[in-house]
């Protein structure tokens, strides 16, 4: 389905696992294309360099990934086709020559969810941000570090040693990822899906009440809600708004369109099937739609009250 998929690298992220299994769900041979950073991978898809482009977009443990939710919503629209959740454990690399360790690098999520570890067992070393866990590795083989907290692939990529293995201060930790493309025709319904949306609130009175409540009035479930200032106005935010459902459902589609008429500044995300069971499918209520919809269509034509 995507011959060429981005994703953020370099080699050994978790993002690479991710998509390695999306390539392995496609029906061609997809070729990974790594790329530095989030919006990077974005844009090769909005270029045409990339067919699709894998992203992380979440953890369990750290919340939004603020690169990727801001690259969603600015720019060419690119929509979601699927979605993975990976468990997160690390491995902590170092040089074979390596002596004491001074310095620790890695993605900030990846360091945010070593914490403890690191205050127990380095705790003398500096920590440092790196735009990914897998850019740590090559910084620590370089020399510019002396470890890295990495995905556990990357030792197979880069010539390190690993100190330590399975690390991770919250031992069931889960990141979600995202495989995202050029707006195309929305795959169909699976029952088990999940629609994203992006909502820049205009300032007013009640207005994330109502787009909530045109959620909660059609009975979806709402799966996640962030906000993040749109760096415009100082107080100006969008919300990253994730339900259950399809846009090809009757009900959905009726949210999205009220959702709309309260914020014309809405963007459409994606639906594409939930990677982990959650909340009960959403198929149940769609009848009832139909049956009132249909309701309506026969007073219009005269042929009921
Ligand atoms: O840097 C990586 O390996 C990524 O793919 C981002 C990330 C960082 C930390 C946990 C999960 C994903």
């Amino acid at each position: 389905m995507l011959p060429r998929i981005a994703y953020f690298g370099p080699q050994g992220t978790f993002t690479e696992q991710a998509a390695r299994g999306f390539a392995a769900d496609s029906e061609v041979d997809s070729e990974l294309l790594p790329h530095d950073t989030v919006p990077a991978a974005l844009d090769a898809v909005r270029r045409g360099e990339a067919d699709g482009a894998c992203v992380p977009v979440e953890n369990s443990v750290e919340g939004a990934v603020p690169a990727t939710m801001d690259a969603l919503a600015e720019g060419e629209p690119l929509v979601a086709v699927a979605e993975a959740v990976l468990p997160v454990r690390f491995s902590v690399l170092v040089r074979p020559d390596g002596g004491p360790v001074r310095t620790v690098a890695s993605h900030p999520h990846a360091l945010a969810q070593v914490r403890h570890w690191l205050a127990a067992n380095l705790p003398d070393a500096a920590v440092v941000a790196t735009t990914s866990t897998s850019a740590a590795a090559v910084a620590v083989l370089r020399g510019d570090y002396d470890a890295a907290v990495s995905a556990p692939v990357a030792v197979r990529h880069y010539p390190l040693e690993v100190l330590a293995s399975d690390v991770a201060d919250v031992s069931d930790a889960k990141t979600r990822f995202l495989l995202v493309r050029p707006p195309g025709v929305v795959p169909g319904p699976t029952g088990r899906d999940r629609t994203s949306i992006v909502v820049t609130a205009p300032d007013r009175v009640g207005v994330l009440s109502d787009v909530l409540t045109e959620l909660a009035l059609r009975r979806i479930n709402l799966t996640r809600i962030e906000s993040r200032p749109t760096k415009g106005k100082l107080g100006e935010y969008r919300f990253y708004v994730d339900f259950d459902g399809h846009v090809a459902e009757p009900r959905v589609g009726d949210a999205l369109a009220a959702l709309r008429r309260h914020c014309p500044r809405t963007r459409f995300l994606g639906s594409y099937p939930k990677a982990v069971e959650g909340s009960p499918a959403p198929a149940a209520d769609n009848a009832e739609f139909v049956a009132a919809a249909e309701w309506v269509a026969r007073i219009r034509e005269g042929r009921g009250a």
